[in-house]
């Protein structure tokens, strides 16, 4: 179990993060979520050993970072934000310092590195020099070398920035493999709100250090305005009036010069049924009738709007 406890950092006046608690369970899979200075990366440096808090605590599998840091460390995988260092070295003889850094040897050493070099497809530039890659390949590099010592805990800062979309969705599918079937941990921060919802079995949001959010991406989904939201296609421009005065209904939007309308329902309201029924009633021309789960993007707008530091 990985356990962050009222964690706080202060870059002189400004508290990077304030008072920050959540944990994190085997086999889950946390987004970790916020705008830009929120103090995702801050708090990933410190739970992997690598800042100093100000205040709180942080552990992981058991083992105290700042009293017991070789042995979390030995339990985690960390891909920090931006690309590997060394770039004088080539890709092959970095991943085997990384494997010696990690005290495998031998024969175990060789296997460890082939099967990172594969999950992340590296098989055509293990003869190259790291700062002659692409970004995307950097960044492959900087996977291969968090996930070589198979850990318990991965650690994750923004693992597919700079990846084109076939390698985002490749390390997605990793991510989840990694936490599938397994007791393993995975911690991601990210932009990509789908990414949230490909991959992650729980969010926390944070904005100015605080925690804003915690909860399952359907939980999240469901604080949306949209949540269980009717959008109707229409073959020609209607009248809203109807679906105004349906009682579950919050107000309907209108795009497309009245052909596109999007139904919002009232808290805790299921409308789709009496929406296709005005529809039918009226005799619209439905082209597409569809309910919606909510709009990830919109609860972290409300949620963050005005914490950007
Ligand atoms: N070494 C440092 N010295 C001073 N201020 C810092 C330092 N590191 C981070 N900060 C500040 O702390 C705040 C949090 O930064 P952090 O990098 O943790 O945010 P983030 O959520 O990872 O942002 P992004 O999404 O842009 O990567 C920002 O205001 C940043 O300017």
């Amino acid at each position: 179990m990985i356990s962050i406890n009222s964690l706080t950092k202060r870059f002189g006046d400004h508290t990077a993060v304030d008072n920050l608690s959540f944990d994190v369970k085997p086999g889950e899979v946390l987004g970790f979520l916020g705008p830009n200075g929120a103090g995702k990366s801050t708090t990933m440096k410190m739970l992997t050993g690598f800042l100093t808090p100000d205040g709180g605590s942080a552990s992981v599998c058991g083992f105290d970072i700042q009293r017991q840091t070789l042995q979390a460390q030995q339990k985690m995988g960390y891909l920090p934000e931006g690309a590997p260092c060394y770039g004088d070295m080539r890709v092959r003889g970095f991943l085997e310092f990384i494997a010696d850094v990690r005290g495998l040897r031998g024969a175990e050493r060789k296997r460890h590195v082939d099967r990172a070099v594969e999950q992340v497809e590296l098989q055509g530039v293990l003869g190259q020099r790291i700062e002659t890659l692409s970004k995307g390949f950097k960044r492959r590099v900087g996977l291969a070398q968090a996930i070589l010592h198979d850990p318990q805990v991965l650690i994750l800062d923004e693992p597919t920035d700079g990846l084109d979309p076939n390698q985002k969705h490749h390390v997605r599918r990793l991510i989840q493999q990694l936490a599938e079937g397994s007791n393993k941990m995975v911690v991601v921060s990210t932009h990509i709100l789908e990414e949230v919802s490909a991959v992650c079995s729980r969010a926390v949001i944070i904005g100015r250090g605080r925690l804003l959010a915690d909860g399952t991406p359907d939980e999240l989904e469901a604080r949306s305005r949209y949540h269980q939201a009717v959008t109707l296609s229409l073959g020609q421009a209607v009248s809203t009036a109807p679906l105004e005065s349906l009682p579950g209904v919050l107000a309907v939007e209108s795009q497309r010069d009245g052909q596109l309308l999007t139904v919002l329902a009232k808290p805790g309201e299921v409308i789709f049924p009496a929406v296709g029924q005005v529809a039918r009633e009226q005799q619209w021309q439905v082209n597409e009738l569809s309910v919606e789960r909510g709009r990830l993007d919109e609860v972290f707008r409300t949620l963050t709007s005005g914490e950007a530091a």
